[in-house]
């Protein structure tokens, strides 16, 4: 590949002025979703929808660009930094750290990775990237051995926070995250094992991270959906639903509610959302299962009948699916939690309400922050909530998650040996009576 010296002069830009296609149109994909995440708070599922119609191959190529960005975005500036004399433009920093992740992460050819990401940069920064990254491909990888980049990829607030909670697993937490997690999948019951798959011991089919999921067969013929290992303990911890009504608050995109349909609930799927709303029932339809939906704040909803069973999946400040979204560290601020909590707790206690006396409910949040699980699990008590403690039986293959309360707490470094899993926090309670 020719050096920035080589090509033709007159104005550089990424994307050709007629709109057209890019130049390289995976690159400028990439830097269109880091600049999304990094600069415009946006969250990265969001950016990728909002990708001009570059073709499929261009998306997964640039998500996975963009992830390791992500993942590593600590690492990859402590690399670069020593490289740089001044801060150059952020769209500048983004293409080197896209070349920088290429060159260092993604195996990329020096030369291609160097070429390419020159072209992502005005023509006046093109001789600056093309210097840096040729010195990243000669001494970066040293410089990135010696980092500790465990800490550097985590915000310093996750960090204290997980070491507060987790001790010295902190660190293990942290490098989890710098994998991309694998696909797992449910499945409606009674499907055969897909081919391929490794059956976790709660029954959920694993193939390895990039696997295409269009291409699975169990999937194409709306038998599985897309769903964390840990993400499908809460709706298995209420036990059976045959024939049950069950609400399901905060539902959307649905999986949880497919898998409460698919064990035979009578289910009530409540989520705030309009355009979430939207997924849940494609989702639904893609599956054949069948749910009420109904586009409700939780918090308020009162359909004037109580309920066998509620599944309340509270949102939260997700920091349990880091590996799944590697911008949420880049999203979310400590001051999220405590108002994330505040709901939690709302939340908890207009489900309390929804319940019949004798009625169960389950409360799930894909947090690691104590506030957001354990502490919502101890105030639960305040809306007359009796615990209900998941039993070692219920959780086959994963007694390090459940708690001395008979709670279950999931973190991305157990289960290291099968690629891990979500951070998830799960507790279940009984309404007296
Ligand atoms: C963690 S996600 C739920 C994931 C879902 N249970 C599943 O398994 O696919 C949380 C959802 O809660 C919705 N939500 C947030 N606040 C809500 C509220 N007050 N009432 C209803 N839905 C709410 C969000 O729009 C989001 O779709």
């Amino acid at each position: 590949m020719s050096s920035s010296r080589s090509r033709p002069s007159g104005p550089r830009s990424a994307r050709p002025a007629s709109g057209g296609r890019p130049r390289n149109p995976t690159r400028s994909a990439a830097l269109a979703l880091v600049t999304a995440v990094l600069e415009r708070h946006r969250a990265l599922e969001e950016a990728l929808d909002a990708l001009p119609a570059a073709e499929a191959r261009d998306r997964a190529a640039a998500h996975r660009i963009a992830a390791a960005v992500l993942r590593r975005l600590g690492s990859l500036d402590a690399v670069l930094e020593p490289l740089l004399r001044r801060e150059p433009p952020p769209e500048v920093r983004n293409a080197l750290r896209i070349g920088a992740a290429e060159l260092l992460l993604l195996d990329t050819p020096p030369h291609a990775a160097v070429a390419s990401c020159v072209d992502l940069v005005p023509r006046p920064f093109a001789g600056l990237v093309n210097a840096v990254l040729r010195r990243v491909a000669a001494e970066g990888a040293a410089t990135l051995e010696e980092l500790d980049g465990e800490r550097l990829d985590t915000p310093g607030w996750l960090w204290s926070a997980w070491h507060t909670a987790y001790g010295p697993a902190v660190r293990a937490i942290a490098r989890a995250h710098r994998l991309p997690a694998p696909l797992d999948l449910s499945l409606r019951p009674g499907t055969a094992p897909p081919e391929g798959a490794l059956m976790l011991p709660t029954g959920t089919a694993r193939y390895p991270a990039g696997t295409r999921i269009a291409e699975i067969a169990a999937f194409a013929a709306g038998d599985a959906w897309a769903q964390d290992v840990a993400a499908a303990l809460p709706a298995r911890l209420l036990g059976a639903v045959a024939g049950q009504r069950v609400a399901d608050l905060c539902a959307a995109p649905g999986g949880k509610t497919a898998q409460l349909a698919a064990a035979g609930a009578e289910v009530v799927a409540v989520e705030r959302d309009a355009h979430r709303i939207g997924r849940l029932r494609e989702n639904l339809t893609r599956l054949r299962l069948a749910a009420e939906v109904v586009q409700a704040d939780a918090a308020a909803w009162n359909p004037g009948a109580q309920f066998d069973a509620v599944l309340l999946d509270a949102p939260c400040s997700a920091t349990g699916t880091i590996r799944r979204h590697p911008d949420v560290p880049h999203l979310k601020r400590p001051g999220d939690v405590p108002t994330l909590a505040g709901l939690q707790a709302t939340l908890i206690q207009a489900a309390a309400k929804l319940l019949r006396p004798g009625g169960r409910l389950v409360f799930a949040t894909c947090s690691l922050q104590p506030e957001e699980g354990e502490a919502q699990a101890r105030a639960a008590f305040a809306s007359g909530l009796a615990p209900e403690p998941v039993r070692p039986d219920e959780l086959p293959g994963l007694d390090s998650a459940l708690t001395p309360e008979g709670w279950v707490r999931t973190r991305p470094d157990l289960w290291p040996e099968q690629g891990g899993l979500d951070g998830f926090f799960v507790a279940r309670f009984r309404k007296p009576g």
